[in-house]
């Protein structure tokens, strides 16, 4: 039984490959080279790094350029591009792909027929056309090959050269205008278009996320900043198409990836002047912002790295192991619920004590609204699940410790150590819960499995993205965190993990 069971429970390679937590997003940029570093793959692979990510790359073409202008194009073969990308992704989970130069139709085609085999999660295309310089970076006549490729990506982001052309219009002359076109070229194709400002004069320079479908919570979000006046605008298209993809893959939120990139961008567009790059539109400075703070994301990687090993103990637990094949003893799961009922009373107060610790009104609110919802899932376990069956009432050892450890970080702990301590009840019970309601779905979802409702439980999108949102919290106060607390931080995180693995493993224990 248990075989087969953990191959069920466990489809992945170990506990390394998580369902939900992407610290370091896997990006691969689908891109022409530009020699001289600024655009294309070598701008690609810089922004993933800088926004930390992992960056790959398949070279659709080789182009001989400066910031002068373009002198050369190669295309490879194109089957030799599907080689690479079969290459990657029979290997490689792939967490975004950007798209950039295409080169030509027979190139756009092998890329369409790898997308539809492999259907990435986040697909950016930026429908390189023109270099900055004004030199032809796809055939004309590969244009309407272009257009077929737009359906198979989440996020689009023409200049506004390409947005007009996507069309067949003319260029827009205006913002409103140019939001217009995006919002027509959003509508015809489902999917969201970033209409960018850089081609605009005035001291503003805007971007929109725009989608009429309802995916946003408006159809048009505008970022504004203002305008760099510098001539190093080489590759500020690709930078932030890869930058965004990196984001995305890692807060699943355009909004949030935009605002996220835009200031990063506006520092690499000023600190462009120190690189001293050519004689041109030179390149803009991706690593900026290296010396004045840590990556986003590493700190969240480095406590996922600890948590692993937690997370392959629990799926070893007969307790996961029969609650996954039906055959838990019903004692146990009632002392199970039970005691979850009384750590949520306790977890609601830390997560009341985050949200009277946060240093803005927004994580003051996420907090306070958890603490409460927190209470909500309390009494319906009361409700729902309880009330209906003979359950011990005292606290049990494990759950006393695991709410005594909260409490005791909570009253002498900063606002960045709570919260690492608070952090394994959302990422782990996440983690576990996607992977059994997946291994139930995947046996065709029985209904006479014993555990049927409780496993239908563990799919609520709204429990991830919160999960989400309670890593990156996590993750930027690490940023803001001397030494000393980041090592608090980490002690409070395992020691919440170990007691993870112990509450599941307590009905074993203690009924
Ligand atoms: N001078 C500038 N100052 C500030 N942001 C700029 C400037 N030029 C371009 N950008 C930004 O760089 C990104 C690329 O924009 P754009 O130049 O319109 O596209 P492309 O590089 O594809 O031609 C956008 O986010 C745009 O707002
Ligand atoms: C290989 C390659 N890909 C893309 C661009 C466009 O970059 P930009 O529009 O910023 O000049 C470029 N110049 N070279």
């Amino acid at each position: 039984m248990t075989a087969s069971l953990s191959s069920s429970v466990y489809p992945f390679d170990g506990a390394r490959e998580t369902l939900l937590a992407r610290p370091i997003p896997r990006v691969l940029s689908i891109a022409g080279s530009d020699p001289s570093g600024g655009a294309g793959i070598q701008a690609d692979l810089k922004s993933i790094a800088a926004l930390g990510g992992y960056g790959m790359a398949a070279i659709t073409a080789l182009t001989a350029q400066n910031t002068v202008g373009v002198s050369a194009v190669h295309v490879p073969p194109a089957p030799f591009l599907r080689q690479q990308l079969d290459a990657i992704s029979a290997d490689i989970t792939l967490d975004a792909v950007k798209i950039g130069m295409l080169g030509d139709a027979a190139v756009i085609d092998q890329v369409r027929s790898w997308l539809q085999e492999v259907r990435p999660a986040v697909v950016v295309l930026d429908p390189v056309m023109v270099a900055t310089s004004g030199d032809r970076l796809l055939r004309e006549s590969a244009e309407q090959a272009l257009r077929s490729l737009l359906p198979l990506a989440h996020l689009i982001t023409p200049n506004l050269p390409e947005l007009a052309m996507l069309l067949g219009e003319p260029e827009a002359e205006d913002w409103a205008a140019a939001l217009d076109q995006g919002k027509r070229l959003a509508a015809e194709y489902g999917n969201t278009v970033l209409v960018k400002g850089g081609h605009l004069p005035g001291p503003e320079c805007p971007d929109a996320l725009v989608n009429t479908t309802g995916l946003l919570s408006r159809d048009v979000i505008e970022v504004s900043g203002p305008r760099i006046v510098t001539p190093n605008s080489h590759g500020t298209g690709c930078s932030l198409s890869s930058a965004l993809a990196t984001v995305q893959a890692r807060t699943g939120d355009w909004e949030a990836s935009l605002r996220e990139v835009k200031p990063w961008l506006l520092g690499a567009l000023t600190a462009s002047e120190y690189l001293r790059v050519g004689q041109g539109n030179g390149p803009v400075h991706h690593f900026h912002h290296l010396r004045q703070a840590a990556s986003p994301g590493a700190f969240a990687a480095k406590l996922w790295n600890a948590a692993a090993p937690e997370l392959e103990s629990i799926y070893g637990l007969e307790f996961i192991q029969q609650l996954q094949s039906g055959e838990l003893p019903e004692r146990d799961f009632n002392y199970y619920l039970a005691q979850d009922a009384i750590y949520l009373n306790g977890y609601s107060r830390v997560l009341a004590r985050a949200g009277a610790l946060a240093p803005t009104e927004e994580e003051q609110l996420f907090w306070a609204r958890a603490s409460q919802q927190c209470l909500e899932v309390e009494s319906e376990l009361h409700r729902n699940w309880l009330s209906t069956r003979p359950v011990p009432t005292g606290t049990g050892p494990v759950t006393k410790s695991y709410v005594d450890h909260l409490l005791a970080t909570s009253a002498s702990g900063s606002y960045a150590v709570v919260l690492a301590a608070i952090l394994p009840c959302y990422w782990l019970y996440a983690e576990v819960g996607q992977q059994l309601h997946g291994a139930y779905v995947e046996a065709g979802a029985p209904a006479d499995h014993s555990y049927a409702e409780w496993l239908k439980t563990y799919a609520d999108p709204d429990f991830a993205a919160a999960t989400r949102k309670a890593i990156n919290l996590t993750d930027a106060a690490a940023i803001a965190a001397s030494d000393a607390e980041k090592v608090a931080m980490m002690e409070a995180f395992t020691q919440s993990c170990r007691y993870e693995t112990a509450f599941f493993d307590a009905p074993r224990l203690f009924v």
